[in-house]
């Protein structure tokens, strides 16, 4: 699999909780027909399918705390080789959440080739996932949840976008704007692929 996996373009989808990663990642889809692989709803999935599995996952989720390592790594590369025949491309959304993450990436799958950094003020993310919260069903978009998970992207994540500018493969998305208007960014950092 490695093999299929290595010239495949990876494209890292990086930035705090509620930044709309999930909505641009939607958008290049559409354009660009790569593959969507969000960690986080991978992880929802398996939670939702009761497994014993999910229910241990839950209940770090549900802390806003992160999930061991290996065990997203695994389920990224699982749908990866699912994909690996067709995909154009690989969108990884929601990783790394640490630099200890990245590398293992690297050294099971490949390298990245881009990271987007979807960035939006720590008040705007907020107020947005206080939002979806309304709708979403998620059980971490409450007021609690959302401010670990805002420190722990402070804390743990944000190192992994200094981690990458180091490589000069970090191109940064003002996501205050209009979603419209963060994917025509978004698209001139494919396009300059
Ligand atoms: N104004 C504005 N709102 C946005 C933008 N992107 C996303 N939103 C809204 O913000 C909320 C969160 O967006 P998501 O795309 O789910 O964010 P995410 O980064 O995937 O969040 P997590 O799933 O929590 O990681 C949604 O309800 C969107 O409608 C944007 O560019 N501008
Ligand atoms: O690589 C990952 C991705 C997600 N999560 C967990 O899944 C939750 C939701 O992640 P998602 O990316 O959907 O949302 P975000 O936290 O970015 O709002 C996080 O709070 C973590 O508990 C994790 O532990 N490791
Ligand atoms: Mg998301």
């Amino acid at each position: 699999m490695a093999d299929k996996i290595k010239d495949a373009k990876i494209i890292f989808v990086v930035g705090g909780p509620g930044s709309g990663k999930g909505t641009q990642c939607e958008k290049v889809v559409a354009k660009y027909g790569y593959t969507h692989l969000s960690s986080g709803d991978l992880l929802r999935a398996e939670v939702g399918s009761g497994s014993e599995r999910g229910k241990t996952l839950q209940a770090i989720m549900q802390k806003g705390e992160l999930v061991p390592l290996d065990t997203v790594l695994d389920m990224i590369k699982d749908a990866m080789i699912a994909k690996a025949d067709v995909s154009k491309g690989f969108l990884i959304d929601g990783y790394p959440r640490e630099v200890k993450q990245g590398e293992e990436f690297e050294k099971k799958i490949g390298k990245p080739c881009l990271l987007l950094y979807v960035d939006a003020k720590g008040e705007t993310m907020v107020k947005r996932l206080l939002k979806r919260g309304e709708t979403s069903g998620r059980a971490d978009d409450n007021e609690e949840t959302i401010k670990k998970r805002l420190d722990l992207y402070y804390q743990a994540t944000e190192p992994v976008i200094a981690f990458y500018e180091g490589r000069g493969i970090v191109r940064k998305v003002d996501s205050e704007l209009p979603p419209d208007e963060v994917f025509s960014h978004v698209s001139k950092a494919i396009d300059s692929l």
